[in-house]
């Protein structure tokens, strides 16, 4: 951290009375107060704006949103606060352009066009105008992706259970390259120049470093591989062909979820959410409650396509059915149950930590609210859902 950013945190954490440790500043700071409503306008920064940033930066709220056709019950979800198409086009143009370079969904680019990450992207951060920034959000998450389906999910791009494992190992090795180790890192590098996927997220990491402080590039880092973990679960349940019980896929869909992508938010926004704050438990337990609401988003839309594949992923929808021996319908009715109670959890967390003086904490707590909204929309017109 370098001293100015340094200075700053301790001064916001510090308690009036100059407490001793830092673990009690950061305590004394989040002790809970008058709750301060949430800006309805822009939030004044103490950061300069970057240039070419228009701002984005309110709160349009909740609502009960319909989705699919509106026969099931609505998802109480945040609005959606910008919908930009030129932008969005423009995201998801260089997006496709960049796949091309680095060799993923090669003949398939047509389908990764109409899966629009670009549109996600922009969706997903409206805070930021930033072509760059937006890209670079919208790389990583296709390079994620692209990990999904050629690693975990789909058997015709190559993915197998046996083999996942130690794929997901050379991932975190392309992102954090590992000290040199002579003909060891030249076999490395070669591995990592072989695989599109590995070249992907080497090169979206690259951007990260472009955009981020370290200590960002290593919670992006860390974050992945704790959402792996998740992974090599799944590809066990899947090789053995047992479903885990609905409370032991939840466990692991919960450090499996958006909240990976939604670590993006603040480097996407062009500032930083200091680790000290990012990693404060009721601020970490607000992200997390945000990125399980928006992957139950995810198993919603997509419990139709799994449910039809010859051996299905783990769903909560199909798990809850399965579990419950109840109609589909029911099963989704309990699911978006579960995803209300997530966004009303994290809209009181919001709340609670709005007492926090902090603009990059606002501003970051307003980004996650937004990543929500911007993923169901995303989620209600991705080509890879509809
Ligand atoms: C890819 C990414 C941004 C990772 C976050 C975790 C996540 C939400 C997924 C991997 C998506 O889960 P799933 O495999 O169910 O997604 P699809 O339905 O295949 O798009």
């Amino acid at each position: 951290m370098d001293e100015q950013l340094a200075a700053r945190v301790n001064r916001l954490l510090a308690g009036p009375t100059g407490l001793g440790t830092s673990a009690a500043r950061v305590a004394d700071a989040l002790r809970p107060s008058p709750v301060v409503p949430l800006p309805r306008g822009p939030v004044p920064s103490s950061s300069p704006p970057s240039p070419g940033r228009r701002g984005g930066r309110f709160s349009p709220g909740y609502a009960e949103r319909e989705w699919g056709d509106g026969s099931f019950p609505p998802l109480y979800c945040p609005l959606t606060a910008r919908v930009d198409d030129d932008l969005s086009r423009e995201v998801n143009d260089r997006l496709v352009e960049w796949a091309e370079e680095v060799g993923i969904y090669p003949g398939r680019l047509d389908r990764f066009r109409d899966a629009g990450f670009g549109r996600l992207a922009v969706l997903a951060h409206p805070e930021t105008d930033d072509v760059d920034s937006l890209l670079f959000g919208a790389k990583m998450n296709a390079a994620w992706w692209a990990s999904d389906d050629y690693y975990a999910d789909e058997s015709d791009l190559g993915a197998a259970p046996t083999e996942l494992p130690p794929r997901l190992a050379l991932v975190t090795s392309a992102m954090d390259p590992p000290p040199p180790a002579g003909k060891y890192t030249d076999q490395l590098e070669e591995a990592i120049a072989a695989d599109p996927v590995l070249v992907a997220l080497r090169s979206a990491a690259g951007h990260l470093r472009r955009l981020a402080t370290p200590s960002q590039v290593m919670r992006i880092c860390t974050t992945t591989s704790q959402m792996y973990v998740s992974w090599a679960a799944y590809a066990a349940w899947r090789h053995l062909g047992t479903s885990p019980p609905v409370w032991r896929y939840l466990a692991a869909r919960q450090h499996d979820s958006f909240y990976t992508s939604m670590t993006l938010v603040d480097i996407v926004g062009g500032y930083q959410l200091d680790a000290n704050l990012f990693y404060e438990p009721r601020v970490h337990r607000a992200a997390m409650q945000a990125g399980t609401a928006a992957v139950i988003v995810n198993d919603l839309f997509s419990a139709e396509k799994e449910a039809a594949d010859d051996l299905p992923d783990c769903n909560v929808v199909l798990l809850i059915a399965e579990e419950e021996g109840c109609p589909l319908r029911e099963a989704v009715e309990t699911a978006v149950a579960m995803h209300n109670h997530f966004v009303r959890g994290f809209e009181a967390s919001q709340k609670e930590l709005a007492a926090v003086p902090s603009q990059e904490l606002q501003r970051f707590l307003l980004g996650v609210q937004g990543w929500m909204a911007g993923g169901f929309d995303w989620h209600g017109t991705s080509g890879r859902y509809n």
